[in-house]
Order: C-alpha cells, then sequence, then structure tokens
C-alpha cells in the first residue's frame, strides 16, 4: 500500500463524481426508514461465515465450499489483488462462468473496495474490449476454457489492445498463457494475516461494482450499484420469494447477469445463510439431475429455456419433488406457457421483470393463478415510485398503456461516466426512463406491452440495435443498416438486419454474419436474418420507421415464397 487513507478518500470523492447517485434528502430518507442498513458485502460475508461457518455456502461441480472457507479464501485473494497492485476504487472486469470462483474474486473485490464490472460469458472481444477501456480496467479475470472456448486467446487479445490493463488472471490453468491463475495469487497471498489485516476504506454508501446495462444505445452502459442500494434490493426480494438459510438456489442463468445475482438470485441466497448450486449449463440435461441431487427449491429462467424445461419434463419426468418455486423473467412470458407451469413441474411460478438499473416486480407467492400467468408481477418495494406516461411525459389514464418511469431506494440515478446519456435517460425529478411499455392494473400489477427503446430482447439476450447497425455500417460494402425485431416461437425475438448496399459492391447476408464475428461481435448479436432493400421507409419526420420494416417482415415470413437468406 502506497498511499494514505486520505488519499483513498479522494478516489472515492472522484468515483462518486462519476457516479451520479440520490440527493441527501432522499438517501437520509432510505437511511433513517432502514431501508439501508449500512452493511457491505464484505461485512455481510463476514458476519454470514461467522453465522453459518462450515454450512455449505457454494456447490459448483465437485467443489463445495463452505461459508467460513469462502471467507477465508476471499481473504487472500484479496490480499493477492492488493500485492498486485489493485487499489480501492480501481475496476476489474469479471467474466465468470458459473464456477465459485465468481464468489471468491468479487467478495475479494468488495473487501479492498475495488469494482468488479459483471461482463457475461457470451461476450467476446468487441465488448470485453469496451469494457476493459471504458471502465480503465486494471485488471480481468477469466475462466480458462468452457464450453469449447477459450477464454485465455480472448484475454491475450483483450491485453494487447487495452495497454490500461495490466493483469490477467484465470480460474483455472493458465496453460502457455503468460498470466496468473487464482489459486497461485491466493498461495502468493499466504495466510491470512491477523485481522483487521488493512484498514476498512469501505463505506456502505460507495458504488460496490458496475453492473452491464441491456442497454439500446451504440456503447453499453455501466450502471454503479451500491452496497446499500443492493443489499436491500436483496433483503426485500429474499422476504417475497421466501429465501431463509433453508433455500438451495440453483443458478442456471450465468450468474453475472442481475437476475440470478439479485433477484434473489445468489446473493440474496447468501445474505440469507442459505445454499447455492451452479449449474454449468440450464439445459434439462444438466440442470433435472442437479435439483435432484442438492435438493434444489428455487430456480430461475429466462422464457425460451422454461419451455425448454416443460417439454423436457413432459416427456422424461424428472424427480423435481424439492422444487418450490420456478421464476420467469428477463423477457415475456406467455400466458399459455405460464399457464403449464405448476401442472407440469409440480412447482410454483413467479414471474420477474427487473432490470439491472433498479427496479424488481414479483408476481408474489400467494398471488391468485389469473395474476401470476397473466402479470408480470408489482413492484417489490413500497418505496418504489412509478409513473405510466405518454410520449409528452404526462400520466396516462389509469390502465392506459404508457411508457414506465421509475425511482426509488435501489434505482439508480444515473450511469457511470454518462451525463449526456443520462439527461435524456432520466427525468430531471431523477425517475429512470426504463423505456417499456406497460399498463398497471387496480391492483398495481404490471403488464408489459412492448417498448419504446431501440433494442430486441432476443430471449433475455438483450440487443441494442443502434450497436450492431453500427458494426454493419462499418462494413465497405453497407450504405446503411437497420436492425428491427422479428417474433419468435421460441425465443420470442430474433434480430433481422435490413441493409443497403453501396451501388456497385455486393455482400451476402453469410459474409456480414462473417464480418461481424470477426469483429469479435458475441453470437448473440449477430442478426438471425438479413435483408436487402433499395431504401428505408420512413417515418413523417424523415426518421427510418422501424415499424413499417417489422410489418414488411411480418407480411413476408407469413407470405407462402419462403425466406431470403
Ligand atoms: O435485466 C433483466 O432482464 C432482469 C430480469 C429479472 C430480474 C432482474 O433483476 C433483471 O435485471
Amino acid at each position: 500500500m502506497t498511499k494514505s487513507i486520505n488519499a483513498y478518500e479522494q478516489d472515492y470523492a472522484q468515483l462518486m463524481k462519476d457516479c451520479p447517485t440520490w440527493p441527501s434528502d432522499k438517501a437520509a430518507e432510505y437511511c433513517s426508514a432502514g431501508l439501508w442498513e449500512g452493511l457491505t458485502f464484505s461485512d455481510m460475508l463476514a458476519d454470514r461465515a461467522a453465522r453459518y461457518s462450515e454450512k455449505t455456502a457454494v456447490i459448483s461441480g465437485e467443489n463445495r465450499l463452505s461459508y467460513a472457507a469462502l471467507y477465508d479464501q476471499a481473504g487472500r485473494l484479496a490480499e493477492g489483488f492488493l500485492q498486485l497492485g489493485v487499489k480501492p476504487t480501481d475496476r476489474v472486469v469479471v467474466q465468470m462462468t458459473n464456477r465459485y470462483e465468481f464468489f471468491t474474486v468479487i467478495f475479494a473485490l468488495f473487501r479492498i473496495g475495488a469494482l468488479p464490472v459483471f461482463a457475461l460469458p457470451l461476450h467476446r472481444l468487441s465488448e470485453i474490449r469496451y469494457l476493459c477501456e471504458f471502465s480503465e480496467a486494471k485488471a480481468y479475470v477469466i475462466p480458462d476454457t468452457e464450453a469449447g472456448f477459450d477464454y485465455r486467446g480472448l484475454a491475450a487479445q483483450v491485453k494487447e489492445q487495452v495497454p490500461t490493463l495490466r493483469h490477467v488472471l484465470v480460474a483455472g490453468e493458465p496453460g502457455a498463457f503468460p498470466f496468473l491463475s487464482l489459486e497461485k495469487l491466493m498461495k502468493q497471498a499466504g495466510k491470512r494475516h491477523e485481522e483487521p489485516y488493512w484498514p476498512s476504506y469501505v463505506e456502505s454508501g460507495h458504488v460496490a461494482f458496475l453492473q452491464l446495462s441491456g442497454g439500446s444505445t451504440g456503447l453499453p452502459k455501466l450502471i454503479p450499484r451500491t452496497h446499500d442500494d443492493y443489499m436491500y434490493s436483496l433483503r426485500r426480494s429474499n422476504e417475497i420469494c421466501g429465501i431463509t438459510e433453508q433455500s438451495v438456489y440453483m443458478a442456471a442463468l450465468p450468474v453475472a447477469h442481475n437476475f440470478p445475482l439479485s433477484s434473489p438470485g445468489v446473493l440474496g441466497t447468501l445474505y440469507a445463510g442459505g445454499t447455492v448450486v451452479l449449474a454449468p449449463r440450464p439445459s434439462p440435461d444438466d440442470a433435472f439431475p442437479l435439483v435432484a441431487k442438492e435438493r434444489v427449491s428455487i430456480t430461475a429462467l429466462v422464457p425460451p429455456l422454461a419451455l425448454v424445461w416443460l417439454e423436457a419434463a413432459v416427456q422424461r419426468r424428472p424427480d423435481l419433488s424439492s422444487l418450490q418455486v420456478l421464476q420467469v423473467g428477463g423477457a415475456k412470458f406467455s400466458a399459455e406457457a405460464a399457464s403449464r407451469v405448476q401442472r407440469v413441474l409440480g412447482c410454483r411460478l413467479q414471474q420477474v421483470y427487473g432490470m439491472a438499473e433498479g427496479l424488481v416486480n414479483y408476481t408474489r407467492l400467494d398471488d391468485a393463478n389469473d395474476i401470476v400467468v397473466n402479470t408480470q408481477g408489482r413492484p417489490m418495494s413500497d418505496w418504489d415510485e412509478i409513473r405510466v406516461v405518454d410520449e409528452d411525459d404526462a400520466q396516462v389514464a389509469p390502465g392506459e398503456v404508457g411508457e414506465l418511469l421509475t425511482r426509488g431506494p435501489y434505482t439508480i440515478r444515473g450511469y457511470y461516466k454518462a451525463e449526456a446519456h443520462n439527461a435524456k435517460a432520466f427525468t430531471a425529478d431523477g425517475y429512470y426512463r426504463t423505456g417499456d411499455l406497460v399498463k398497471v392494473s387496480e391492483q398495481g400489477y404490471l403488464v408489459v406491452d412492448g417498448r419504446v427503446k431501440d433494442q430486441i430482447n432476443r430471449g433475455g439476450d438483450k440487443i441494442a440495435a443502434e450497436e450492431v447497425e453500427n458494426h454493419l455500417l462499418a462494413h465497405p460494402a453497407v450504405f446503411d443498416a437497420s436492425l428491427v425485431a422479428m417474433p419468435d416461437a421460441l425465443l420470442g425475438e430474433r434480430a433481422c438486419a435490413f441493409i443497403i448496399l453501396r451501388e456497385g459492391l455486393v455482400a451476402t447476408g453469410a459474409d456480414l454474419k462473417a464480418y461481424l464475428r470477426g469483429r469479435g461481435l458475441s453470437a448473440y448479436k449477430i442478426p438471425d436474418r438479413f435483408e436487402f432493400t433499395d431504401a428505408f421507409p420512413q417515418t413523417n419526420v424523415g426518421k427510418v420507421s422501424k415499424k413499417a420494416l417489422r410489418e414488411s417482415l411480418q407480411a413476408q415470413m407469413s407470405a407462402p415464397t419462403g425466406a431470403s437468406q
């Protein structure tokens, strides 16, 4: 350590300047109402390790980590990170598949006040390079390989292209790459010193990590969440979802995604002293045996996976007797599929409509079937403020469709380093513009009815149209590009790119797909279909009419003479 505590205070002051937070009167209100309890993630784990000690915290393949072991490993890794020169307020991009090191790493970073930046396992060079650059990350943490993909090769490219990135750390084997394994980092740090072995710089009001936005603009936005606000959302989610120390939560979705991370997810489960089971993949082949073996009581899926589970369960009749609750969220779940969950899987359905920016809505476990099947739930907290507005920000009549705006004790007031965007994405009085169209029932339940933001929700994977369009526009043969959603029975939506080629130049759909892959774009963002055209329909203010493009696509898809690929 080369700096005094005061120096870190300056670093925190800078960080907090980059991260808009709540006005002080609101913050005081949330504190005095006991919503923000003044607990950091590091203190939370220390407390649970003392309380639950040998109880199993995380199960991942052959590994079973007790609360004490998780705390101990996080402490040693924290020491290791400090020795590497990672210090309070530094950013560290964490791209981890569902393995236990996700927890040892993030709790190590929480401990020293460094900020994990949560990447997803499917992210590739384009996304990771951006995350590392934009957050000025000092380190990048990866698994060695997973599902046939070598993250070390990706990291080698990122390291070469991002000069501020000093360290790559690997869960598993570094192999021939010049990277340090987490295991070595932990050993290097030696045995844990007497506590506390470094002063605590971390306060509960500080930003704990940067979460990723689904986004609708060219580049993904980073979401600063504080210990206080996130912890409140976990505590309240636990109450609603019945999470206790008896709960066994299985993460089938990638654990860094906000839904399995916090609604109530793996962190809610650790908060309650329960057990987290990490499924390597969400397929019935992997997940059903785990549910039976570990007596999983609750898990979370996106709608396409829920459909796959429903189908497989009918055929295989697996032992899901321990499963009490299946949460479905991330995209709209059809009422038809929703109505089959209880009968086919033998557990209660909970619909979850949430966003990494904050607001999470749940159907309640004792809600009538009609509500559980037909709505996306209601806000988790009485402190959530919501408004449903028309294009002029005027409140719509009760029950009418409008854009959902929200603010509250766990909804951010602005993105990280995004002043210009924040002015558009938030109202002057601090409401976040969700970009989703909803209607609110008399009892306060939300039904999602579309969106105004330019995004495609591909089975829960959100694609910002502008991001993909920008990549397409970089192709020499592309004059203009417009990405729209097309309906899909399994995923809900897929992406179709409408392309106008430059005169005299040619490119096929296959060429453009290969081009996007070559630019390091993740697979889920690569358009599923390409349509070549001479001009785009326009709105009466002269913008590209995506509505007209979607309609022309619909007409073509229902026409008898198949698709042009
Ligand atoms: O981002 C989401 O889609 C989401 C869904 C359910 C719950 C959440 O917390 C989410 O962030």
